[in-house]
């Protein structure tokens, strides 16, 4: 059995993936949890795929049916967790596989509210998938509120070199420009590159998090000097 540390309690990541229609989201979310592409598998593991794509079919329409509705909404929407071990720490990783609607990949408030941080996909042999994460990123960083946020961009497909039609050059200039992790892979090939990119973010929420928490001392001291030095100042 193991046995947690006192200090070292299991903390959660929030991760939403993002992305055009057919950039393999699912495939990446699948290889993650699994190890497996969602391809490789038999006549059971058909079964489960199926399931998980009615449960993401679904999901999208009864969020359009029941906008309002956000218990029956949060239930049946594709969030899976897997716990981890990340330097020594255990963390439940909870990712959203989001339902894109065809070229572009917008993003509801309530996912940016769930988020800690996010993973945009693109094709990289699908020129247009990866102009929608360009101007989603754009609106990202430029929203006060989420202009912090964890980002890790994946050129998913590597495996399709004979059909690229983004190079790797303009992902990692793209990732540079807005402050971003990058990373190219192929879900079809390989679990390792699939697993960088998940730790890398948690890795980003985690010292993204301990920012916020020295920010917000650093302002509290501000905050009692302030106090003190103005009381004085009156006296
Ligand atoms: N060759 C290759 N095919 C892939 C790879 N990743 C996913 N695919 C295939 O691309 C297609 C789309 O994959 P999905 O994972 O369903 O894509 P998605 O982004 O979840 O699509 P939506 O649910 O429509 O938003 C499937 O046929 C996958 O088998 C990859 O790395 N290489």
């Amino acid at each position: 059995m193991e046995v947690m540390e006192p200090n070292q309690q299991r903390v959660e990541a929030n991760i939403l993936l993002l992305g055009a229609h057919n950039v393999g989201k699912t495939a990446l979310t699948v290889r993650f949890l699994t190890r497996r592409f969602i391809g490789e598998y038999g006549d059971i593991g058909e079964t489960f795929i199926c399931f998980l794509f009615i449960v993401k079919m679904c999901s999208g329409f009864i969020y359009t049916q029941l906008n309002n509705v956000s218990t029956c909404f949060l239930i049946l929407e594709s969030i899976y967790s897997r716990v981890d071990r990340v330097d020594g720490q255990e963390i439940c990783i909870n990712i959203w596989d989001s339902q894109a609607e065809g070229k572009t990949c917008s993003v509801s408030d309530k996912q940016l509210q769930w988020a800690d941080g996010m993973v945009l996909v693109y094709d990289i042999c699908d020129r247009s998938s990866f102009e929608a994460i360009r101007q989603q990123l754009q609106l990202i960083r430029r929203s006060r509120k989420m202009s912090s946020l964890p980002v890790v961009i994946v050129g998913n497909k590597r495996d399709l070199q004979h059909h690229r039609r983004v190079s790797g050059e303009e992902g990692h200039l793209l990732a540079l420009t807005e402050r971003c992790g990058f990373f190219e892979v192929s879900a079809a090939e390989t679990y390792h590159g699939v697993l960088l990119v998940f730790h890398r973010l948690v890795d980003l929420v985690r010292e993204t998090r301990a920012l916020r928490k020295s920010m917000a001392g650093v302002r509290g001291i501000v905050r009692s000097m302030s106090a003190v030095f103005g009381k004085k100042r009156a006296e």
